[in-house]
């Protein structure tokens, strides 16, 4: 809950029931001629209400430029965007009420005041009323980043990581539905990141808020997102639940111990296989394999016709870093495997 015990700030009517977030077919180019850098190359994706989302991609992939559309600060050459069912173009006023943001590189916060001001001042910029409950507020915000015993000091002498800390403080105390943030724990101590994660969760689940998350950070994606959309060289090249993403890999790779020698192995396996990672133990050979679904028999049929008999094989758990490697190493090519996770037309569902 937040300072009134509620989901945050008021909705429009006409913002009612459509998606936190939806972009659709956005291009953009950046420069002319031969110099001109595509940096958004059809992109569409939809963010349902109360999830979380991460917006990943490689360096240059364009989810900077994908995220400063949707706020209004750049303009696309093609594609919509709407937030909350506001079209940020005709009415980026409106839609910008919505929404919360903490890009990377634009710390705005005012050094002169302390971090409770700090706090104070964004909220009334959103028009909310200093009441008992919302200094609570403020107070668990300031706790999450780890700055309660610094609430009433002059940021002016402030490191910078505790600086990043307040902003990211003040654009929740906006208490939008909608929140970016762009690589928001870049700087952060790993205390301060455990409570961001936790901070996340709770906007979403406890708040109903909703959350695009991009960063660099695996294991914070996998913590705390429920879906995740990669991006690739200005396409996205998948659009899924984590869960199912991490899956995709998951019965491809297998460790497997056989009682002989690598060479057996290798002869047995060559041409059709690729056994890596080779490690002989006494009588034994340890090696990794990745395995088509549809050929996982062809493997063990080939193991035991050349009479080696398999003493252990374990599917090699993949996490979600080995999924967005999987999903972006082959540039601006769209990977085979995603186009089982490409994106759906369609409304997703509400939570
Ligand atoms: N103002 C600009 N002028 C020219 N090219 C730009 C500009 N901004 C971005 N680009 C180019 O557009 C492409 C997408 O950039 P963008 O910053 O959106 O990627 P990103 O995914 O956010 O990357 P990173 O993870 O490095 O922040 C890149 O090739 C980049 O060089």
């Amino acid at each position: 809950m937040n300072a009134n015990g509620q989901v945050p700030a008021a909705v429009d009517a006409a913002a009612t029931s459509a998606p936190a977030l939806v972009v659709r077919d956005l291009e953009k180019r950046y420069g002319r001629g031969d110099g001109a850098v595509t940096a958004l190359d059809g992109v569409s994706f939809e963010v349902a209400r109360g999830s979380v989302v991460g917006l990943l991609g490689p360096n240059g992939a364009g989810k900077t430029t994908a995220l400063k559309s949707a706020l209004g600060l750049l303009l696309p050459d093609a594609g919509t965007v709407s937030v909350m069912g506001v079209d940020v173009a005709s009415d980026p006023k409106r839609a910008y009420r919505h929404v919360g943001a903490m890009l990377e590189g634009a710390r705005n916060v005012y050094w002169r005041l302390t971090p409770r001001e700090n706090l104070r001042f964004f909220a009334s910029l959103q028009g909310l009323p200093q009441t008992e409950a919302r200094a609570a507020y403020h107070d668990q915000l300031l706790e999450t980043v780890d700055l309660a015993d610094r609430a009433g000091d002059s940021l002016n002498d402030f490191s910078q990581g505790m600086k990043q800390k307040v902003a990211l403080a003040c654009t929740l105390a906006r208490e939008t539905p909608v929140v970016f943030l762009d690589e928001p724990t870049l700087g952060l101590d790993v205390e301060a990141t455990r409570n961001l994660r936790e901070r996340v969760r709770a906007l979403a689940d406890e708040e109903g808020r909703t959350v695009v998350l991009s960063s660099h950070d695996m294991d914070v994606v996998q913590a705390v997102c429920d879906r995740v959309v990669i991006m690739n060289e200005g396409r996205v090249v998948a659009d899924d639940e984590v869960d199912s993403l991490v899956g995709l890999f998951r019965t491809r790779e297998y460790a497997v111990t056989v009682d002989g020698s690598a060479d057996t192995v290798r002869a047995a396996l060559d041409g059709a296989f690729e056994p890596t990672a080779f490690r002989e133990l006494a009588e034994r050979t340890a090696f990794e394999v990745t395995v088509p679904d549809d050929r996982f028999y062809d493997l063990t049929d080939a193991l035991r016709g050349a009479g080696l008999q398999v003493s252990s094989m374990s599917a090699v758990e993949p996490d979600l870093e080995e999924a967005f490697l999987r999903l972006t190493e082959r540039g601006g090519e769209t990977p085979r495997t995603a186009e089982r996770v490409a994106p759906t037309p369609g409304p997703e569902g509400e939570r």
